[in-house]
């Protein structure tokens, strides 16, 4: 504190306030350096756990395999009254078939039996979605037998949703609870029908079944040198929330509902979602979910005409897809990418650093045997695991322990990075209201009447008669009912119960921190104006917020008007923030020694 002109001038980082119940706050500064520090550890060992839990997750996938297949088994649709027995019995990654000159058994990744739910697939699915969000670009593909449930599984029905319309819901919720990064998403549709591409976004829609199909696309798929696709032409919509995400994705099922019609069981209808992260560098991740068309045989259907050119089509898409799969399982140098346009549009999804879940689906009846087992061969060919029965015991159980040590610690790493999230959330609340609070008394001071030099009356003080009280107040402890850093001091408390008609006075209190109020130079407090300031601004703020009421003055840097020099003048830091007092509002010296010896 200097003295001016007969003014008293109060550091302004003295400055305390005063909560409606009386309650004082001091050592805002301190609360909010000391968020902003916690903040900052928080989000370093978040970006620690989050590492730890790419590298495990990462880990967990390439030894489960980065194309892994599952086989669904749709529940059987009785056609007749006449009980047969399936030819299919299902273990937990074991299907075997049996009926009359078959008998073979399949080993994939995860078999769903009839009764599995949509539920139950989707947890499955679960794991590559956060590959998906980790910067992977992933392909879940449905395959099987036309009337087998690929279009249930993906997309499934209004009560039971499929992956799709799960997966784009999992991407907004872990988008929304994690706090390290950012995320934006994007919506492609498009239906492969006869080797052309067809936008299932585009603002208008183009019909064509017959001779306009050649014509109507004007989609073209591009390489670039990086290895990554690009399909030119395709709409790409942004979606910001998931409400938005899903008024696209029911736009394109209409798309292909209404145009082609008749053609879902022949064509293969993809959705891609473009996942940015934004973080220190931006990845983009693509994640495409396919409803690949009917895989039976040309030769069961006796297929002819258009029929027939459909089929053909389907089966080079198809096995043009088998061929890519099996080059890459084989590690081959040469993936034929280019034999379809499925193919090509999926390159830069399927080869290295990608994962792949491609759900078969069969069907349990004796009359479609044996396309279930060409269905469960092309699986079991996909796989870029060996099947285990080619593995011995001994590295069967290694493995398995390898996996359920790596779940465990992606659980656990998962469960404390939500913790530290969730501790980030409620930091960064806190730390945001305190600013608020601070920037209204900012504001209480910019509100100041004609003059930019604020000031603010802090009592006279006789330089025969300097405050003596320089020790810290005893206690600052919250009393439970509000912030620790709320509490009440000593002075406070007195002045509390000494009633109203002393707290219309300007008081003097001891500071104990400095106030990082982000004022320019020039600018002080003046009491009486803040005052008055503060409790106008009193019924914008929410109840609890306070009043600026007290003049705090450290106590050893109280300097004396000009003419009285204190002993601690020459010690005191001068400050060019500084609150001056009128004289006509001085407050006798006996009662601001009473008050500054109630503080100690
Ligand atoms: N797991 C299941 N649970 C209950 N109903 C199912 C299941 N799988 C398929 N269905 C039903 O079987 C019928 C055929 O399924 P769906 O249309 O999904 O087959 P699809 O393989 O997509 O056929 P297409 O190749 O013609 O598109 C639908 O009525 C669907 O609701």
């Amino acid at each position: 504190m200097e003295a001016m002109g007969g003014h008293v001038m109060v550091p302004l980082e003295s400055l305390s306030l005063e909560l409606p119940n009386g309650e004082i706050v001091v050592g805002y500064d301190k609360e909010i350096a000391a968020l902003k520090e916690e903040i900052s550890a928080l989000r370093s060992k978040q970006r620690h756990l989050d590492r730890r839990r790419r590298e495990a997750l990462d880990k967990l996938i390439d030894l489960k395999g980065s194309i892994r297949v599952f086989c669904r088994v749709r529940p059987l649709i009785q056609t007749s009254n006449l009980k047969t027995k399936s030819p299919v019995t299902v273990g937990q990654e074991k299907i075997a078939v049996q009926s009359v000159g078959i008998k073979k058994e399949f080993i994939l990744d995860r078999v769903f039996d009839q009764e599995s739910t949509q539920e139950d697939v989707f947890l499955e699915v679960k794991p590559i979605l956060k590959s998906a969000l980790d910067g992977h670009n992933v392909c879940i593909l449905a395959y099987g037998q036309t009337g087998t449930g690929k279009t249930y599984t993906m997309e499934g029905t209004d009560g039971k949703l499929g992956i799709v319309p799960r997966a784009i819901q999992e991407l907004f919720s872990h988008a929304s609870a994690d706090s390290s990064s950012t995320y934006s998403f994007s919506i492609s549709m498009l239906e492969v029908y006869l080797g052309s591409l067809r936008d299932l976004l585009a603002p208008r829609q183009t019909l064509f079944r017959h001779t306009e199909c050649s014509t109507a696309s004007n989609i073209s798929i591009l390489a670039t040198k990086s290895g990554s696709v690009e399909v030119e032409g395709l709409t790409d919509v942004s979606v910001p929330d998931l409400k938005k995400a899903n008024q696209w994705y029911c736009r394109g099922r209409r798309a292909r509902s209404t145009s082609w019609t008749n053609v879902n069981d022949v064509s293969s209808r993809l959705t891609r979602i473009t996942i940015r992260k934004h973080g220190v560098t931006e990845e983009v991740s693509k994640l495409w979910l396919i409803d690949l068309g009917g895989s039976e045989r040309l030769l069961k259907t006796g297929a002819s005409g258009l029929t027939m050119d459909e089929g053909k089509a389907i089966n080079l898409s198809l096995s043009a897809l088998g061929d890519v799969i099996a080059a890459l399982r084989r590690k081959r140098s040469h993936v034929p990418y280019r034999n379809s346009k499925l193919t090509q549009i999926l390159s830069d999804s399927l080869g290295d650093g990608s994962k792949v879940l491609m759900v078969v689906h069969i069907s349990p009846s004796e009359e479609d045997v044996s396309e279930t087992v060409c269905s469960l061969s092309f699986a079991e060919r996909a796989r870029s695991i060996k099947s285990n029965k080619d593995v011995s015991e001994d590295l069967k159980m290694m493995k398995q322990k390898r996996l359920a040590e790596l779940d465990k610690e992606i659980c656990n790493t998962e469960q404390e990075l939500k913790y530290v999230n969730e501790q980030i959330k409620k930091d960064e609340i806190s730390l945001e209201e305190k600013k608020q609070l601070y920037s209204s008394v900012c504001q209480a001071v910019s509100d100041e009447k004609g003059s930019p030099r604020s000031t603010l009356v802090t009592g006279h003080i006789d330089a025969t008669e300097s405050p003596q009280a320089t020790e810290k107040p005893k206690s600052r402890l919250s009393n439970g009912s509000v912030p620790h850093f709320m509490s009440s001091t000593a002075c406070s408390r007195q002045r509390h119960n000494a009633g109203s008609h002393s707290v219309s006075k300007p008081r003097l209190t001891k500071s104990v921190t400095r106030h990082p109020i982000e004022l320019s130079g020039s600018q002080s407090f003046s009491y009486s104006s803040c005052k008055n300031a503060a409790k106008a601004r009193s019924v914008a703020f929410s109840s609890s917020v306070p009043k600026l009421k007290y003049l705090p003055v450290k106590s050893d840097q109280i300097n004396i008007s000009s003419n009285s020099i204190d002993s601690t003048a020459a010690s005191a830091p001068k400050r060019r923030e500084s609150f001056v007092s009128r004289p006509a509002q001085r407050a006798p010296l006996h009662q601001h020694r009473r008050r500054m010896s109630s503080l100690t």
